[in-house]
């Protein structure tokens, strides 16, 4: 051990940068006298603002691989990520070192007019650039038009407070974190609403033979939100889905947060899969022991193959094939 300085790799975007201050403030905490300073390291996601998120090549970890390279290469000891934007295949070498308590998962509606998705106009436009809200919303209310927008959080808050668009679909988290929650006119939560996988929660990286790092990050990591994002990434991974498909998931301890004490050690796990425009949802759900998330994601996986889930997610890979 003895590491007396880590550096963190982060996004410039001011979520990125929140998210990363608030890592290096709970280090500081838990190792009185550690120095920690923040690198911003700009990823490809960062510098192609134009082009659709689901339609730039190799979009997978598109906000992610640059600074898992600056880890690999030592440029920095620890990666923060948002959850929901890192694959589920890791590169070689690198370890989740902590995942801190989850968040929020949910989303959030910004409607300034109309305040919940039930009050909006027949045809009003809403903002978002994720297949999994796209489905969602047109699912609920197929009269939508859900229009294709791209940018940061106060870009994309903005095109709704502006009234150039009705609303905007936003993660709850993202908005609490930069203390824009009051701008929610509805969380859109479980049972018509999911989340995306490991939505709301945060992964931390370093490399797998830096052991100082290690002891470092274990006080900030969860295990019931370490339980909850593996099921749901398992499952994810399962049916090849990337971070690009109309794919949901919810994973939680059913033991967390009542105080009512011990279910038998129980994690549920719900799923759905849209076609890209959300005519049809397969759900899938299941609980199982929480000494075993891995299992429990691909159960569930296989529930939804059985129900037809690979030609759904086939329609929204690019060339609409599976
Ligand atoms: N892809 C952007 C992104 N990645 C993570 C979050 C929100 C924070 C989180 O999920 O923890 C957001 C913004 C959003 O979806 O509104």
């Amino acid at each position: 051990m003895g590491r007396a300085a880590v550096r963190i790799g982060t996004r410039g975007s001011a979520l990125a940068r929140w998210q990363s201050g608030w890592v290096a403030d709970r280090l500081r905490a838990a190792h009185p006298g550690l120095s920690v300073e923040l690198v911003e390291i700009r990823t490809r996601g960062d510098r192609d603002r134009n082009s659709p998120l689901s339609q730039i090549s190799g979009g997978t970890g598109l906000f992610t691989k640059e600074i898992q390279r600056a880890l690999l290469d030592r440029e920095v000891e620890v990666a923060v990520h948002s959850l929901k934007d890192l694959p589920t295949l890791s590169p070689d070498g690198l370890t989740l070192g902590a995942i801190p308590e989850r968040e929020d998962p949910a989303d959030a509606l910004v409607a300034p007019r109309h305040r919940t998705l039930e009050g909006l106009p027949p045809g009003a436009t809403v903002g978002t650039g994720s297949l999994r809200r796209r489905a969602m919303l047109r699912h609920a209310r197929p009269d939508l038009e859900v229009v294709d927008i791209r940018g940061n959080v106060e870009t994309r808050l903005a095109k709704a407070t502006s009234g150039e668009l009705d609303a905007v679909v936003l993660a709850a988290s993202g908005l609490h974190r930069l203390g824009l929650l009051d701008r929610a006119t509805q969380r859109l939560g479980p049972p018509g609403f999911l989340p995306a996988v490991g939505q709301g929660a945060l992964g931390i990286e370093c490399r797998r033979d830096d052991p100082g790092t290690i002891a470092l990050l274990a006080p900030l990591d969860h295990p019931p939100t370490r339980r909850a994002v593996l099921a749901e990434r398992a499952c994810l991974a399962a049916l090849e889905g990337g971070c690009m498909v109309p794919l949901a998931a919810w994973g939680r301890d059913l033991d967390e947060g009542d105080g009512e004490g011990d279910r038998g050690g129980l994690l549920a796990l719900e799923v759905a899969v849209f076609d890209p425009d959300g005519r049809e949802r397969l759900d899938g759900s299941r609980t199982g022991p929480r000494s075993d998330p891995r299992s429990l994601g691909l159960r569930v996986a296989d529930d939804l193959r059985a129900a037809g889930a690979d030609r759904l997610l086939g329609l929204a890979r690019p060339g609409g094939g599976p």
